[in-house]
């Protein structure tokens, strides 16, 4: 795979840039405690199941392909993520990302790197019950298409087939920073607060 503008390498590999990925189930949370981060921390959030939804709304080639994939809880191929990563990437100005709901899977891990060569800072995983994470997203209200019972339990199944191989491999590389998301939305802040201040420390006294 070649990068955004079909160049071998890509433009991000030229920047100093701090990536910190957030991962978990569907509803755990994650975009909720990405706006809290954004507001305390100077983060941009980037949430990739945002971006593939936007992309279905553009009208563009794959919109249709991306939005059946969704409705059916699939993981988009690796190449049409990464490049509407990129260029949001590219085009905030910012040099520090949280990237929600990437990589959902060893493709879009493996590829990430390959193509960015972007090695994340750590990885936020909001750990939740899944009857908890069932009843947010039944509740959530927003108008997705995929907040629906059927899809939800594809999401559900999606996540622990693909993504959870994700989780341990960078708990195994000393990345993960587990939390433990099943708590109140001020509680489970706290917690995240702790991870993000903690690493902020390090990088202060270096
Ligand atoms: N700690 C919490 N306690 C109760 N409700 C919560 C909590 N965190 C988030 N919610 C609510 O649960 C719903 C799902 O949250 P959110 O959209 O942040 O999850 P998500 O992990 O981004 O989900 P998805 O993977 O589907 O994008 C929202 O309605 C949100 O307000
Ligand atoms: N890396 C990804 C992320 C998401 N998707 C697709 O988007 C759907 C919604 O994602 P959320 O994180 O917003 O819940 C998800 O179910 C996938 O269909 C993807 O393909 N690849
Ligand atoms: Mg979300």
């Amino acid at each position: 795979m070649t990068s955004l503008l079909g160049e071998s390498k890509s433009l991000l590999s030229e920047k100093k840039v701090q990536v910190v990925f957030v991962l978990g189930g569907p509803g755990s949370g994650k975009g909720t405690q990405c706006a809290n981060i954004v507001q305390h921390f100077g983060y941009t959030h980037l949430s990739a199941g945002d971006l593939l939804r936007a992309e279905t709304r553009s009208g563009s080639e794959n919109g249709a392909m991306i939005q059946n994939m969704m409705n059916e809880g699939k993981i988009v191929p690796s190449e049409m993520t990464i490049k509407l990563l990129e260029r949001a990437m590219l085009e905030s100005g910012n040099d520090k990302f949280l990237i929600d709901g990437f990589p959902r899977n060893e493709e879009n891990r493996a590829a990430f790197e390959r193509v960015t060569q972007i090695e994340p800072e750590f990885i936020l995983f909001f750990d939740c019950p899944e009857e908890e994470m069932e009843r947010r997203l039944l509740s959530r209200n927003q108008g997705r298409e995929d907040d629906n019972i059927e899809t939800i339990r594809k999401r559900f199944k999606a996540f622990v087939e693909s993504s959870i191989s994700v989780v341990e491999y960078y708990n195994s590389k000393g990345k993960l920073r587990k939390i433990d998301a099943g708590k109140p939305v001020d509680e489970v802040f706290e917690s995240v607060k702790a991870v993000f201040s903690a690493t902020k420390e390090k990088t202060h006294n270096k």
